[in-house]
């Protein structure tokens, strides 16, 4: 897949304070959604494709499924241009939204299976073997037959993946696949995309928020801001740059004294962040601050101190101090 210096923009009407004059506005002002943006993908790659809201990472899917037209640059999408023959091309694409539903809502799972089976024209002996793998990999045998309304979520996001996939597709979308799913629905939605790429070699393009998709699904990541593109590499290399950060907090058991070794810990470590509240005190050390150990040895020689924990940055912690670094 090749994206190629793409850049997208949005006609949007000029809005006036006046709702009765805003209708019948006709100014419009362009709005940037994606600048100059590149990126080259591999068959059987697993990208994560991240950024904060409005970044621009759905106007990139939208392109590259082959609904929006780029304002300029180009797109190959196996090795065609996803606006053109677009019969063909959805044939050998599968696109999953968290956020909107490819099943028929009222009705059961097996009557969207069976239209996707005409839609795409999936021959008989394949859509057999599909159904059977999918739906024993996704363990979904039984929910099938269930009207897509009554299915809770993280069942109706298992089905919406196996239907996306019946077809065989070489890429797979995933936009915000495990939105709103609770903690085992969204492990089996990783295994299960694992097992698909491993298995088939499908592509797998992932957007989400969720930093535990990607820390369970990728190792390349491409991150954009503000319609540009400001990281292509390994998530590993974005997880090292904060290794030596520490969230350190403090349990004190003398409330008349925690100011005094708040402003100890200010003047002797100078650290980014510190919270006071209640008996507790929270501190972020790094490397540039000084040594683990050199702090380590300040609380251990205060008696007032009864308790300390210690931890790394969690994922999204990483990955918020990662955006706002960048100003994104
Ligand atoms: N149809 C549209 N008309 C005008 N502006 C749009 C349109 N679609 C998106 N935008 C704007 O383009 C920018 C990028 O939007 P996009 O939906 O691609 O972001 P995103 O990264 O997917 O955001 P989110 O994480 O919130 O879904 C935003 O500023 C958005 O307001």
């Amino acid at each position: 897949m090749v994206f190629s210096n793409i850049s997208k923009e949005y006609q949007v009407k000029k809005r006036q304070n006046n709702s009765f004059l805003n209708f019948f506005n006709r100014d419009y002002e362009i709005k940037s959604a994606l600048k100059n943006v590149s990126f080259q993908i591999k068959k059987g790659e697993i990208i994560g494709y991240i950024g904060p809201n409005g970044a621009g990472k759905s106007t990139t899917i939208k392109i590259m499924t082959g609904i929006l037209k780029p304002s300029s640059g180009e797109c190959y999408v196996l090795g065609v241009n996803p606006m053109e023959n677009r019969m063909q091309f959805v044939k050998r694409i599968g696109v999953v939204f968290g956020n909107r539903s490819n099943l028929m809502w009222d009705l059961p799972v097996i009557d969207t299976v069976y239209m996707m089976k005409k839609l795409y024209s999936i021959p008989e002996e394949v859509f057999l073997t599909n159904l059977a793998e999918l739906t024993e990999m996704m363990d979904v045998e039984d929910l099938l037959q269930i009207p897509v309304r009554l299915l809770s979520l993280g069942q109706r996001m298992r089905c919406e993946i196996i239907v996306s996939l019946l077809h065989n597709p070489e890429i797979l979308f995933l936009d915000e696949p495990t939105l709103g799913l609770d903690a085992r629905s969204k492990i089996a939605v990783h295994q299960f995309i694992k097992k698909v790429n491993e298995k088939r070699n499908t592509t797998v393009i992932l957007t989400t928020h969720d930093m535990n998709d990607i820390q369970a699904l990728t190792s390349r990541v491409i991150i954009i801001g503000k319609g540009s593109k400001l990281f292509d590499g390994e998530f590993r290399a974005i997880k090292n740059k904060y290794k030596s950060t520490k969230k350190i907090r403090l349990e004190i058991n003398q409330v008349d004294q925690i100011n005094s070794v708040a402003t100890q810990i200010k003047q002797q470590f100078r650290p980014n962040n510190m919270t006071v509240i209640a008996n507790e005190i929270g501190v972020e050390i790094s490397k540039e601050m000084g040594s683990l150990d050199d702090f380590i040895q300040f609380i251990s020689k205060k008696k007032i101190i009864d308790n300390y924990q210690i931890r790394s940055l969690n994922i999204d912690e990483i990955i918020a101090r990662y955006y706002s670094e960048l100003d994104i």
